[in-house]
């Protein structure tokens, strides 16, 4: 059988992200170039049957590998597979897969969530075979397995509930050894409720308690395409997503990566069909750019000063230091020349000692940070500033002088904060800023609580929609946005348009204190060095850097050349820390230059 090839797999390139309106968009300009629906369903089906089958024969030669027994073909033995259905599309698609997959010799059980048993009767009668043209694309892949006898039952909710814990009665289904989710695609637009919230639970029963494996057709069902949003925790949690047509943007970002596994792509129509091109809502990155080696005719003034705001104690509440600290160690770390920090006096002996290399200022020495700002090449502020009225005076004080001396700005943290203060206020530091991004660089760093905020929204709101909210982000105060999390977003502006990424790596031992301000001395340290090319210097690169380097300390990555791998540095993800970041930064940068 020849083995289908995943062109992107291997990729270095941005893979384009789609919204299940492009995914429609796609589809509707195809078929409106003359090519019949229901065949592209088929085509789909037939290349999902053959993954399928192959997937599951390379996951029992692993398992005897790791038995360490040999494989054999057992021709006597029927592969068995169970196929969720729901009623549209999606579940169209199973009673295709169910059909080939009977062809090529498995025993197949197909369960048909949300049909009652009617349906079934209608369907068999030659009556509905004889008028196929008025059928929907579903309903004809339905008749096709019903038509060669593929065995179905109807999803009760009954036969799988088990309020005993009896996990006898819990597998009242038949066993086997590939589930199959035909559930909802990229149509889900609401919370799985009533059958269809407990068909997704007892899919997720089913194949755990069969150790099967797990494939999603196109899109795990009860994960929302165009966001990566799954409503309470009911989503199917597969091994394997078979992703039709284009990548689905919410496969990338938020819950998407929790339960769709390994992404496999089958393209089956162009990108481009007549004259329409399909722009994708974002790009997804996983490859850092190569860093050109420094000149040797240069000196530490060849590679920037980054200032550094933030590290403040107010009298009376915890003190905010290592904030500072994390984030000039790691400006360090990516090889700028200079960095002065302004943080509270009480907390420069702390930092001189982790950072030597650093020099000081007293944050409420305003005369002095002001001619600092003057003199420096980029300036980052927020990282533990703190939060009250008069911070936020300083805050003010000190963006206004970086945009009086045209200088790059990276505000986060608390300076975010302020930020949100001051838009209600609506202060004219808002419109200042973003004129500024107009010329100068200015990027801004929220989490998605930061983004609320700013955004006068709900977390809930801004985690529903993380792409609208970034784009809404740029709308309202201009400038290049990171919007953090797992798969973070970044939004980067240039004359022309908007670019919008999402980053392909990191992790979730990144979720701990500090994290940020990590990332807001990578964004600050790279802009410094203006030797280095545009792309080197971005806020995408920056984003792309700090996670690999979370990644560096946590597992081999393929992404970096594992052949110079420091095994000493990884830490695993409960064991990793904000302070371990430096290190693996100038390792991973390391790595980018050769
Ligand atoms: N001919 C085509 O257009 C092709 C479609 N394909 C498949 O079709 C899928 C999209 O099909 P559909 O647009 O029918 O979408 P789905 O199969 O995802 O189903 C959407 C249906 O479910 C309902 N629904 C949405 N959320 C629900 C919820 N929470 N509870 C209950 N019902 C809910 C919707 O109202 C709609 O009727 C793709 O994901 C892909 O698998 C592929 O076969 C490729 C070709
Ligand atoms: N689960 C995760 N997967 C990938 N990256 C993550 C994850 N959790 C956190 N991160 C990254 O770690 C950083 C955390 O930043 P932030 O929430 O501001 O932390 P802090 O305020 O403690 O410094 C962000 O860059 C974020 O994208
Ligand atoms: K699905």
């Amino acid at each position: 059988m020849p083995v289908p090839v995943n062109l992107l797999a291997n990729t270095t390139m941005p893979i384009a992200l789609h919204s299940s309106e492009q995914l429609y968009a796609m589809e509707k300009a195809w078929f409106a170039d003359g090519y019949d629906s229901f065949g592209l369903m088929k085509q789909a089906a037939w290349q999902m049957a053959q993954y399928i089958a192959v997937l599951y024969e390379q996951k029992s030669l692993k398992k005897c590998a790791s038995d360490k027994i040999e494989f054999c073909h057992r021709p006597t033995y029927q592969h068995r597979v169970s196929i969720w259905v729901g009623k549209g599309n999606n579940g169209g698609d199973g009673w295709l897969i169910a059909y080939y997959l009977q062809q090529m010799g498995w025993q197949v059980e197909v369960i048909a969530v949300g049909f009652d048993s009617h349906e079934f009767e209608i369907a068999n009668t030659t009556q509905c075979l004889n008028k196929e043209s008025a059928l929907s694309d579903a309903e004809k892949a339905l008749q096709i397995a019903l038509s060669a006898n593929c065995s179905y039952q109807c999803f009760e909710n009954s036969n799988y509930n088990d309020n005993n814990n009896n996990s006898e009665k819990l597998h009242k289904h038949q066993q086997a050894d590939v589930y199959v989710d035909a559930l909802f695609g990229i149509g889900l637009d609401r919370a799985p409720a009533g059958i269809h919230k407990q068909a997704i639970c007892a899919f997720n029963a089913a194949t755990q308690y069969d150790s099967a494996l797990t494939i999603a057709v196109d899109i795990p069902s009860g994960l929302v395409a165009s966001t990566g949003q799954v409503f309470d925790h009911i989503a199917v949690q597969a091994d394997i997503t078979l992703c039709l047509i284009a990548r689905k943007f919410g496969l990338h970002t938020k819950d998407g990566m929790d339960y769709s596994g390994e992404v496999i792509d089958i393209p089956l129509i162009p990108y481009q069909v007549g004259n329409t091109a399909f722009k994708p809502a974002a790009k997804l990155l996983r490859t850092a750019h190569h860093l050109s080696p420094r000149r040797q005719n240069s000196y530490k003034g060849s590679y920037g000063h980054v200032l550094i705001i933030g590290g403040n104690r107010i009298d009376g509440s915890q003190g905010m230091g290592g904030a500072a600290i994390l984030s000039a160690s790691s400006a360090m770390a990516t090889g700028t020349g200079k960095i002065t920090v302004a943080c509270h006096e009480a907390f420069h002996g702390a930092l001189l000692t982790s950072l030597p290399d650093a020099m000081t200022m007293n944050l409420h020495d305003t005369d002095g940070v002001k001619n600092l700002i003057k003199e420096a090449s980029v300036v980052a502020i927020g990282m533990g500033l703190g939060r009250d009225e008069k911070e936020k005076a300083v805050f003010i004080t000190y963006i206004e002088a970086a945009i009086a001396a045209g200088k790059p700005i990276i505000i986060d943290a608390d300076g975010l904060y302020h930020l949100a203060a001051l838009q209600l206020d609506e202060h004219q530091l808002i419109t200042q800023l973003k004129e500024h991004s107009a010329q100068h660089q200015v990027c801004f760093t929220p989490h998605s609580g930061e983004a609320a905020k700013l955004l006068n929204k709900k977390i809930s709101e801004v985690e529903a929609d993380r792409l609208a909210a970034i784009n809404q982000c740029t709308e309202n105060y201009g400038g290049d946005w990171v919007l953090k999390g797992a798969g973070s977003l970044i939004l980067e502006q240039d004359e022309a348009e908007h670019h919008v990424y999402v980053c392909g790596v990191g992790n979730a031992g990144m979720a701990s204190a500090g994290m940020g301000d990590v990332l807001s001395g990578v964004i600050v340290g790279l802009l410094a060095q203006q030797d280095l090319n545009e792309d080197a210097r971005s806020l995408h690169q920056a984003v792309l850097l700090h996670g690999l380097a979370g990644d560096f300390l946590v597992k081999q990555t393929e992404r970096l050349n594992m052949t110079n791998h420091n095994r000493s540095l990884l830490v695993g993800q409960r064991g990793l820390q904000a302070q371990d970041m430096p290190a693996a930064i100038r390792h991973v940068m390391q790595l980018l230059n050769e």
